[in-house]
């Protein structure tokens, strides 16, 4: 899981939206409600950022969501009076959801806030909180980044008025928890006596005028930081780019021998080593892997060595990473509820495809979820719905608030399998989008397949760097990603070394190459699994493949972090799941030959799941 570095006080829109995600959700919401300690809700709420990739204390989301129920209520007031205040409040929707629901007693709670009531003590914290938003060095970062929100003794002074950035402390005065008042700051701190004489009105309008200027300040700054951001992000690919053209051209000189060999002038940040000899093993190898099973460090990766361990049925396979996928298999147990062992979604299926969209979800039933939901076009569902009653079929994704029903649906499911039969119709790729934005939120492992691929090859920015996400191109999808990102014809020659390169660009995504051999990688490690399959290749076995994908994503993630022994939840997975189909799809070929279909297919998942993860 990747921690956001920048744990200062700098909240960027996607963090805060994050936040507001989670502490909008109804447990949270009942946890707070006439709850005077909070703190243990807050730790929760922490705890669920930080797994979605935010380093935040509890008292930070607190504070955050103090100031956020502060700015909006300040709005709403506003906007009743003149219509001009909605704009102080970034997330004023997202904050009208959640909080249009609470009771008239959790407002007053709120308004009692504002005027220190219950949560006086904590109000000098959080004005200076406030301020501090607006204290930011000029990189666009606060200069506390390291150290903890809460303070007993703020050595940052209260300005009276903001005045731009130069009126706060420089960056040598930072807030210490340890630092007494003394040591920070000769001047005397200032009483809080000093707004008794002010009336209740005017203090508000003194801290608002304060908390818009912070919060102008703080975009400005964000914005700036973004900007860097990006630049750096693009010089470091283009950087990645031509290391790997020069690498290119250094291997084609070595594998085509010219009658008069020249010596490539080998730039000195390019490894000196002989790409023909294959790179020393890592420390971490095989030292308890049978002697069958062939583990090898890549010939000819640019990008650093790759662990490669390749797979063909019998026991290699059994003995290594088989067993780590049955670790991440919960138990069939009397103690569970419905819904526990898997709640998986489907995006896709379109007036021209609904076999798609079936065949994914009936076979992430079928590998043990115990819900499955497809999410549809109108015209598709009816269809859909008639092939199984078992299937939950959402007639929404060509509606005109798709996003939103769907996104109701979103803190129940488990993990999302987006392309199926989705078609390419513009409007459909635009929704399949945004709820895949809205599910990285949430943290939702989100597998990538048949159209939602056409769309990440447009758009790859879409998914890039999401470690819980997971593409399972077919060749053709491959060569089409590859274009897209590399801007180049595709090697054909060497696929495992064009699927490295592939993941790299992506961000580490896991990347399941399907194909005579199915190639997994997530661009430091590579399993390769080739056991015998069909040879038959009719349309659905891919959809096979995604929908069992999203169940094992899903048990693989949320295993302890031990089930796995330190593998990448999505490597694990993805070998879990093919290795799934191409069991079911030797089972079906040897039953019906060439008149094997992908529900026959489908119709062997469960003896093939016993065989491979039961016996
Ligand atoms: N019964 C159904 O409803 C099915 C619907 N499907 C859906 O159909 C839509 C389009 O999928 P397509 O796969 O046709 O899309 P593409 O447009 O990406 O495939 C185009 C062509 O690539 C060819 N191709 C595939 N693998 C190849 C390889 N390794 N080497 C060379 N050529 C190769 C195929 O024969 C096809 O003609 C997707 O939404 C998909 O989910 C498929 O899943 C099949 C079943
Ligand atoms: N040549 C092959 N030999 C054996 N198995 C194969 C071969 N090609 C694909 N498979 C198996 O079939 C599974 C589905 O791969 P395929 O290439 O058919 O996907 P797809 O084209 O995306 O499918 P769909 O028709 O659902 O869109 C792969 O995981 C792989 O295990």
């Amino acid at each position: 899981m990747l921690v956001n570095a920048t744990r200062g006080f700098l909240w960027s829109d996607m963090e805060t939206r994050a936040l507001l995600n989670i502490w909008g959700e109804h447990d949270v919401q009942t946890a707070l409600d006439g709850n005077f300690r909070n703190s243990h809700v807050y730790r929760d709420v922490a705890n669920r950022l930080c797994e979605l990739g935010f380093d935040r204390t509890p008292d930070q989301c607190r504070i955050r969501v103090k100031s956020l129920k502060r700015q909006y209520f300040q709005a709403k007031e506003g906007s009743r009076k003149n219509g001009q205040y909605h704009k102080m409040c970034k997330f004023y929707d997202e904050m009208e959801r959640i909080l249009s629901n609470r009771s008239l007693l959790e407002r007053q709670d709120i308004d009692s806030v504002a005027v220190g009531g219950d949560e006086t003590m904590d109000e000098d914290a959080e004005s200076t909180e406030l301020l501090q938003e607006a204290h930011m060095d000029g990189s666009g970062e606060c200069s506390f980044m390291e150290h903890p929100v809460k303070t007993e003794y703020p050595s940052c002074p209260i300005p009276v008025t903001v005045g731009g950035m130069s009126s706060f402390p420089t960056k040598q005065s930072s807030l210490t928890k340890t630092n007494p008042p003394a040591a920070t700051s000769s001047r005397p701190r200032r009483s809080k006596k000093r707004f008794a004489n002010m009336s209740l009105e005017k203090l508000m309008e003194k801290f608002l005028e304060q908390s818009m200027e912070a919060e102008d300040n703080f975009y400005r700054l964000e914005e700036q930081r973004l900007q860097a951001e990006d630049k750096r992000r693009e010089e470091e690919h283009s950087r990645e780019l031509q290391m790997l053209q020069m690498l290119g051209q250094i291997f084609t000189g070595i594998s085509t021998p010219s009658p008069a060999p020249q010596a490539t002038p080998q730039p000195s940040c390019i490894p000196q080593t002989n790409p023909t000899v294959p790179l020393t093993r890592p420390p971490c190898g095989n030292r308890n892997h049978p002697p069958a099973l062939t583990e090898f460090a890549s010939h000819s990766q640019p990008a650093g060595p790759v662990i490669e361990r390749s797979f063909s049925l019998g026991t290699t396979a059994m003995d290594s990473v088989i067993p780590l996928v049955r670790k991440t298999i919960p138990p069939l147990t009397s103690k569970k509820h419905k819904g526990q062992d898997g709640r998986i979604g489907i995006i896709g299926g379109c007036q021209e495809y609904t076999g798609a969209p079936f065949f994914a979800a009936i076979s992430a039933l079928k590998v043990g979820a115990d819900l499955s939901h497809v999410f549809c076009t109108k015209d598709a569902a009816p269809v859909i719905k008639s092939y199984s009653p078992e299937l939950i079929v959402h007639p929404v994704l060509d509606g005109p608030n798709a996003v939103e029903e769907i996104e109701k649906w979103l803190p129940r499911l488990h993990s999302l399998v987006v392309g199926p039969g989705l078609g390419r119709e513009e409007m459909l790729l635009k929704n399949a989008k945004e709820i895949i934005e809205r599910s990285k939120l949430r943290g939702i492992p989100i597998i990538i397949d048949a159209d939602g691929l056409w769309l990440v090859a447009k758009e790859p920015s879409v998914i890039q760097g999401y470690q819980r996400g997971i593409l399972t191109p077919n060749f053709m999808e491959f060569t089409r990603l590859y274009e897209a990102m590399h801007h180049e014809p595709l090697d054909s020659t060497d696929h495992k070394r064009s699927a490295q390169q592939l993941s790299i660009a992506m961000g580490h995504l896991t990347l399941v190459l399907k194909g005579e051999e199915d190639i997994i990688t997530d661009g430091k490690n590579m399993l390769t699994c080739n056991q015998e399959g069909s040879g038959r290749r009719c349309g659905g076995q891919g959809d096979l493949l995604s929908g069992s994908l999203g169940v094992f994503a899903h048990w693989a993630f949320s295993s302890p972090p031990d089930a796995a022994k330190g593998m990448n939840p999505s490597l694990v997975a993805a070998f879990g799941a093919t290795s799934l189909t191409r069991q079911c799809n030797r089972q079906a070929f040897h039953k019906h030959s060439r008149s094997t279909t992908t529900s026959d297919m489908i119709q062997e998942i469960s003896s093939a799941f016993k065989k491979l993860f039961e016996s």
